[in-house]
C-alpha cells in the first residue's frame, strides 16, 4: 500500500473500537468525540501532505524492496543526503503543527526503523525476536501505520525496581506463556495520542535488575486489542471551545494516557524480547533508538522554539514595546536560542557517525546537547512571552464579545494595538500567546519539553559520564607537562 492519505487514516480509525476512557466514561466513537476530533483531522492533514505534489518528492521515496512510495521516516540513512531527506520530512510535519505535537507518526516510525535495522543483536538471545521486529517494521512501513508507545512504568515507588513493588503486576509484566502467545498484565505509561493511533509498541529504558525478568518485555499490538484499556488524563480543552478563542489548544491537544493490560494476549510473532534482563538493558544502546529519533525531536523542538520566539516578537511589536532595550535583550536571547539549536542540528548531521552496518546516525554529542538545552530554552521563551504580554494576556475578550454589536465599538476602540494594529489583530495574537503560555495546554507543552524523552537530569549525567569515559583531557595534560619539564627550563 505505501503512503496513506488522511482519508485512509480516518477510515482505519473508524473501523476500530479501542477501550478508551475519558473523564469516567467509555468513549464509544473516537472520531466523533470532541476532544479527539480536531487532533484526528490535524493528523489526517499530515498524511495528506505525503500526497501533496509540493512535498511528495521531499518527504517520501520509493521503497527499494516493495517499489511502493513510503515516508522518509522509514529510511535507513546511509549518508548525509539521507539524513537531509529525513530532516525535511520532520520539518514539514513539525511546521504543519508548529512543533506542538511531539508524537506525530514520524517519531515512532523512526524508532521502529532503527530498532529493526539494528535488531541482529537480538538473534543471539532468540532468533525469533529479531525476525519478529523486522517483520513488524515491514508491516508498519508498508501500511504507513501510526504508533504510540509506552516505555515508562507507572510512578508508584521509584526507589524500588519492578519486582520489588508492592503488587507484582503494578508494572507491566508477563503472567504466563501460552501456545498462542504471552499473557501480560499491569500498566505502562505515558502513551501520548494512543486513542487515535493504529498500534502500540511497548519497550523500556534500560535499568532492569536481576529479578525483573518478567518485566523485561518488548512487543507491539493493535490499539484495539481485547483487554487493553486506555485511561486518558483530563482533557486540556473540551473540544467545544472556539478556534478563535483557543487557536492552538483547540487544534493540537495531544492526549496522554496510562495503558492498562488486563491479561492481554501478545501473539508470539509480536514478541520482540521477553524474560531477559540483559537483552532488555541492551535494547537502547544496541539499536540506536535514542539517537535516531533524537533527530526528529531536535527538528521538531527547533520549530516549536522558533514558533514561541516569533510569538514573543510579534507580541512585542503589536503593543509597541520592542523599542525598549530590556525587551530587545529578551527577544535577542530567544533568537540566539533558536540559532543555537539550528546550528547544533547541522553539526549533528554533518558529523554523523557511521555504524558497522553502513547505517549513519546524527552525531551523539550535539543531539544530546540539544536535549539538555531545550528544557531550559523553551521554558525561557514562554517566560519572555509572559513578561512581554504582562496584564494584556489576561484581558482578551471572547469570540462572543466580538460578535455582539453592542460591544463591538468599545472593543475596536480599547483593544487596539499600536498604530496599524487593529483590536482584532491584537486580540488574535494575544489569544495565541495565552494558549502557549497560560492555558493548561501550554503547561503540558512545557512539561513535554522537559520530559518527553526521559529525565533531563539523569540524561545529562549520562552525557557527562560518556564524555569522561571518552576524553583524555589532553589540553590539561599538555599544560601539566610544564612540571615534567621544569628541570629542562633554562634559568635566566
Ligand atoms: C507530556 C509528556 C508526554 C509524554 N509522552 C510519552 C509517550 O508518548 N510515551 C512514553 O512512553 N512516555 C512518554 N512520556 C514519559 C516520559 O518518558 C517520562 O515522563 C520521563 O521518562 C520521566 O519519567 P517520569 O515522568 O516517570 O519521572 P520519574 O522518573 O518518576 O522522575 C520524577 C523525579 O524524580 C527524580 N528521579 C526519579 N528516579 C530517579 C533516580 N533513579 N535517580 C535520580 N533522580 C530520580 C527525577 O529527576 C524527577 O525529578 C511523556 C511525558 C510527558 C511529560
Amino acid at each position: 500500500m505505501g503512503i496513506r492519505t488522511g482519508k485512509h487514516y480516518i477510515e482505519a480509525l473508524k473501523s476500530r473500537n479501542p477501550e478508551v476512557w475519558l473523564s469516567g466514561k467509555r468513549v464509544t466513537n473516537i472520531f466523533e468525540e470532541p476532544v479527539f476530533h480536531q487532533p484526528i483531522l490535524e493528523m489526517a492533514k499530515l498524511y495528506d501532505l505525503q500526497h501533496d505534489p509540493k512535498y511528495q518528492e521531499e518527504i517520501t521515496h520509493i521503497c527499494e524492496e516493495t517499489g511502493e512510495r513510503i515516508s522518509n521516516a522509514f529510511l535507513v540513512p546511509k549518508n548525509y543526503q539521507d539524513l537531509e531527506a529525513r530532516r525535511r520530512t520532520f520539518e514539514v510535519f513539525a511546521k504543519a503543527t508548529f512543533g506542538l505535537m511531539g508524537r506525530t507518526p514520524d517519531f515512532l516510525n523512526v524508532v521502529l526503523t532503527s530498532m529493526a535495522s539494528n535488531s541482529e543483536f537480538l538473534d543471539k538471545y532468540n532468533p525469533e525476536w529479531g525476525k519478529n521486529i523486522r517483520a513488524y517494521f515491514k508491516h508498519v512501513r508498508d501500511n504507513d501505520l501510526f504508533l504510540t508507545h509506552a516505555i515508562i512504568n507507572p510512578q508508584n515507588d521509584r526507589s524500588k525496581s519492578s519486582h520489588e513493588q508492592h503488587d507484582t503486576f503494578t508494572h507491566l509484566g508477563a503472567v504466563k506463556e501460552t501456545p498462542d502467545g504471552l499473557l501480560v498484565r499491569g500498566a505502562k505509561m505515558l502513551a501520548t495520542l494512543s486513542p487515535i493511533t493504529d498500534e502500540v509498541i511497548i519497550y523500556s529504558f534500560p535499568g532492569f535488575k536481576p529479578g525483573d525478568e518478567r518485566y523485561a518485555l518488548a512487543f507491539a499490538l493493535p490499539i484495539d486489542t481485547p483487554g487493553l484499556r486506555i485511561l486518558c488524563r483530563e482533557a486540556m480543552q473540551d473540544g467545544k471551545r472556539s478556534v478563535y478563542d483557543h487557536p492552538l489548544a483547540s487544534r493540537f491537544e495531544e492526549m496522554d494516557a496510562v495503558l492498562v493490560f488486563n491479561d492481554v494476549l501478545v501473539p508470539w510473532d509480536r514478541v520482540f524480547l521477553y524474560n531477559n534482563v540483559e537483552a532488555a538493558n541492551l535494547l537502547y544502546p544496541k539499536t540506536g533508538i535514542a539517537q535516531q529519533p533524537a533527530h526528529q525531536s531536535g527538528v521538531r523542538g527547533l520549530i516549536k522554539l522558533q514558533f514561541a520566539t516569533e510569538v514573543a516578537c510579534k507580541l512585542a511589536d503589536s503593543i509597541g514595546v520592542d523599542g525598549y532595550l530590556n525587551v530587545q535583550n529578551d527577544l535577542g536571547e530567544l533568537v540566539q536560542s533558536v540559532e543555537t539549536i539550528r546550528a547544533l542540528l547541522r553539526v549533528a548531521e554533518y558529523e554523523h557517525e557511521l555504524m558497522a552496518t553502513g547505517e549513519v546516525m546524527p552525531a551523539y554529542a550535539p543531539l544530546e546537547t540539544i536535549r539538555g538545552l531545550l528544557p531550559k530554552m523553551y521554558p525561557r521563551a514562554i517566560e519572555v512571552i509572559q513578561i512581554i504580554g504582562a496584564g494584556g494576556l489576561l484581558m482578551s475578550p471572547t469570540d462572543a464579545d466580538f460578535e455582539n454589536p453592542e460591544l463591538r465599538e468599545d472593543l475596536d476602540r480599547y483593544y487596539v494595538g499600536r498604530e496599524d494594529v487593529s483590536a482584532e489583530e491584537r486580540v488574535h495574537l494575544f489569544k495565541l500567546a495565552w494558549d502557549l503560555c497560560g492555558e493548561a495546554f501550554g503547561q503540558r507543552l512545557l512539561q513535554y519539553e522537559r520530559y518527553y524523552t526521559g529525565d533531563p537530569i539523569r540524561k545529562r549525567a549520562i552525557f557527562y559520564n560518556n564524555y569522561k569515559r571518552n576524553n583524555s583531557f589532553e589540553l590539561v595534560e599538555e599544560a601539566l607537562q610544564v612540571y615534567d619539564q621544569r628541570n629542562e627550563v633554562p634559568s635566566l
